[in-house]
This record gives C-alpha cells, sequence and structure tokens, in this order.
C-alpha cells in the first residue's frame, strides 16, 4: 500500500541551510525512499524572488517523490497542515559574534512561528529548530504553540553529535560509522559539553570505550572538548559565512532518527525539553543523548557523572536559564 503524503516546511527556504536541505528531503533521505511529500518553503516578502529560484531547481531536479511546493511569505499557508517542521529561518551570526547574540534579533520570529503552528500545524508535527540560538528559539516556539505537545519541539546539535564523532573518527584512525555513542550536553553554544566518556569505537573486529586508552586522556579532556565547542566560530573565520552543508546533513540526521527510530542501543543527542534529568534545570530545552521508538523520544538514564561532568552539566544550564529570561522579557515586549 502506498504512504499517505506528508507535509513538511522549510522556514528561511531562500538561505544557505535550506539550499542543502531541500534536495536531500525531497529525494528520500530523511522520512525514507517511499514516502511522498510536499515541501512548504516559508520565507520573508523580500526573498520571494530567491525562492521562485529554488522552486524552478526542485522541479528541475525531477524528483519522483516531490508531489508539489508551496512557496510562501504567509506562515498561515507555510504551516497548514504540517507533519514535519525544520525552523531554520533566523538571522547567522558573524564573526566575532556568540549564538546567544542573535537572542534579541531571532526570539521573536520563533514566537510567531509557535502561534502560527498552533493554529494551522497538525498536532502531532515535529518540529526541529535550526536557527539560532536553538535551543532558547524551541523553548519559545513550543510556549506559544500551547496545543502541541512540549515532547514535539526540538533543538539541533546534531551537528556537534556529528563533529565529535568525525573528530574521534580521525583521532582513532576508523570510519565514522565505527564510532557511537558520544554525546552533547546543554546547549548549542561554546558551554555545551562534548562528552566522549562513553563512546565506543569499533577497531579491527573488537569494540573498546575512548576513555579506557589513557594515551588519548589529556586529549579528550582538553583539546576534543574545545575543538567541538568552537567548531562553527572556525567555520565562520574561514568561510566568512556559517556552517551550511553540514548543518543540513545534520538537520536530516535529527529529524530521520526522530521519524524512524534509532537503532539499538545507539543513542543520538537532541534539544528537548528537561525533567529534570542528570539535575539539569527543568523547562528548558537541553540537548540530552536519547533514544527513539514509534516517534517517541526518551532520555537515556543511569549514566554516571563524575565531577568534571557535573560542573559542565551546570554551566550549559546555567547560561540556558538566563537565555530563557532574556528570551521572555524580548518576547513581553
Ligand atoms: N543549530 C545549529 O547547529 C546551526 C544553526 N545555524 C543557524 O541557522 C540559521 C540559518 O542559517 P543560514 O541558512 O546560514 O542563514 P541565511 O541568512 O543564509 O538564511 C536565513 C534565511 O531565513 C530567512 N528568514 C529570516 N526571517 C524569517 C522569517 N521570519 N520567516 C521565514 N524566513 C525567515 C531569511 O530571509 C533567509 O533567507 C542561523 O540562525 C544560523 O545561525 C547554522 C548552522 C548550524
Ligand atoms: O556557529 C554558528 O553560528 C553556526 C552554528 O550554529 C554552527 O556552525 O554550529
Amino acid at each position: 500500500m502506498p504512504l499517505e503524503p506528508i507535509r513538511v516546511v522549510v522556514t528561511g527556504a531562500a538561505g544557505q541551510i535550506a539550499y542543502s536541505l531541500l534536495y536531500q528531503l525531497a529525494k528520500g533521505d530523511v522520512f525514507g525512499p517511499d514516502q511522498p511529500l510536499y515541501l512548504h518553503l516559508l520565507d520573508i516578502p523580500v526573498m520571494m524572488g530567491v525562492l521562485e529560484g529554488v522552486v524552478m531547481e526542485l522541479m528541475d531536479c525531477a524528483l519522483p517523490l516531490l508531489l508539489g511546493v508551496v512557496p510562501t511569505a504567509d506562515p498561515a499557508e507555510g504551516f497548514k497542515d504540517i507533519d514535519a517542521a525544520f525552523l531554520v529561518g533566523a538571522m547567522p551570526r558573524k564573526e566575532g559574534m556568540e549564538r546567544k547574540d542573535l537572542l534579541a534579533a531571532n526570539v521573536k520570529i520563533f514566537k510567531v512561528q509557535g502561534q502560527a503552528l498552533d493554529q494551522h500545524a497538525k498536532k502531532t508535527v515535529k518540529v526541529l529548530v535550526v536557527g539560532n540560538p536553538a535551543n532558547t528559539n524551541a523553548l519559545i516556539c513550543s510556549k506559544y504553540a500551547p496545543s502541541i505537545p512540549r515532547e514535539n519541539f526540538s533543538a539541533m546539535t546534531r551537528l556537534d553529535q556529528n563533529r565529535a564523532q568525525a573528530q574521534l573518527a580521525a583521532r582513532f584512525g576508523v570510519g565514522i560509522d565505527n564510532v557511537r555513542n558520544v554525546i552533547i550536553w546543554g546547549n548549542h553554544s561554546s558551554t555545551q559539553y562534548p562528552d566522549a566518556r562513553f563512546a565506543v569505537v569499533t577497531k579491527d573486529g573488537g569494540e573498546s570505550r575512548v576513555a579506557d586508552s589513557a594515551a588519548d586522556a589529556a586529549w579528550l579532556q582538553d583539546q576534543f572538548i574545545s575543538t567541538v565547542q568552537k567548531r562553527g566560530a572556525a567555520v565562520i573565520a574561514a568561510r566568512k559565512m556559517s556552517s551550511a552543508m553540514s548543518a543540513a546533513k545534520a538537520a536530516c540526521d535529527h529529524m530521520r532518527d526522530w521519524w524512524l527510530g534509532t537503532t539499538g542501543d545507539k543513542y543520538v543527542s537532541m534539544g528537548v525539553i528537561s525533567d529534570g534529568s542528570y539535575n539539569t534545570p527543568k523547562d528548558i530545552i537541553f540537548s540530552f543523548p536519547v533514544l527513539v521508538k514509534d516517534k517517541q523520544w526518551t532520555i537515556v538514564q543511569g549514566l554516571e557523572l563524575d565531577a568534571f561532568s557535573v560542573q559542565k552539566l551546570q554551566q550549559t544550564g546555567q547560561e540556558l536559564n538566563e537565555e530563557k529570561e532574556e528570551a521572555l522579557a524580548v518576547c513581553q515586549d
């Protein structure tokens, strides 16, 4: 039996991340090779001309799963009957800025889009916030969409996870698929805690815990963490624009695992509403290791935190609390 078509919205559809993302969505990389879909492309009025070119290109890709495209500057049309939302549209940072410097400019976009999702999207919609500061934008979006369960909102830390996995694969001389269970805790910011203590590497037919390698202990606590924390800034310094190809790939990975589920004991990191697990502050969007089944995520429990990790989780949780206060104040203006 053919699958019912789904409706997927991408905001910031005329921007650089969307340019890589749309092709992957339309060719079946995220929702599966048999899942037909309509793409809703939302951007602001001044970008409608550029968006027209993107629509032409999507058509010219001649992709059988893509049943139709709805380009629009109207959030009501953009979010109508939507099953999955990629909220990318927001200002990117420039060299020398922290992502939270974007808060005042971007957070109101997510208030308006939360309200539009609330009114027009399906109540089962899965929302991935990519636009920065992603965790706090996701929190605000959910707050203004009270008829949609809070569990349906997430923020992207998958790019950080992919970066961490790639660093470990290079360090240990294995392919990327031979590294699993590295964790990103907290905020998608320079306070994030990339944690390799539970990461497992498969090499020469055997498995070993990354943390058991004495030769790599200093590298893991120092260079590894800071490389991942600062990777976005390093790309901006080199490209003069923020990561786009890798961000689009990470968005696909995040939504695919949410939609189709994770495999076995291989967990992934997602920014999700905190229930206080691991002594984190409740009611912020915090990145945790999660497993996904039937489109529902659950936080992996029982991982032991050492004193270093406790302090790292506290620091990033505190930053998220501060961002939350600032965002709520901005939204009340
Ligand atoms: N969470 C993550 O790991 C990552 C997040 N990002 C963030 O993603 C966001 C987008 O980045 P790029 O695509 O490179 O930026 P871009 O500037 O190329 O594109 C952004 C697009 O959003 C549109 N836009 C602005 N306001 C909008 C609104 N209210 N509704 C719909 N569209 C709107 C703009 O017109 C533009 O077309 C930035 O905030 C960036 O910092 C980027 C990389 C990774
Ligand atoms: O660094 C930035 O501003 C863009 C981003 O979020 C990333 O590359 O992780």
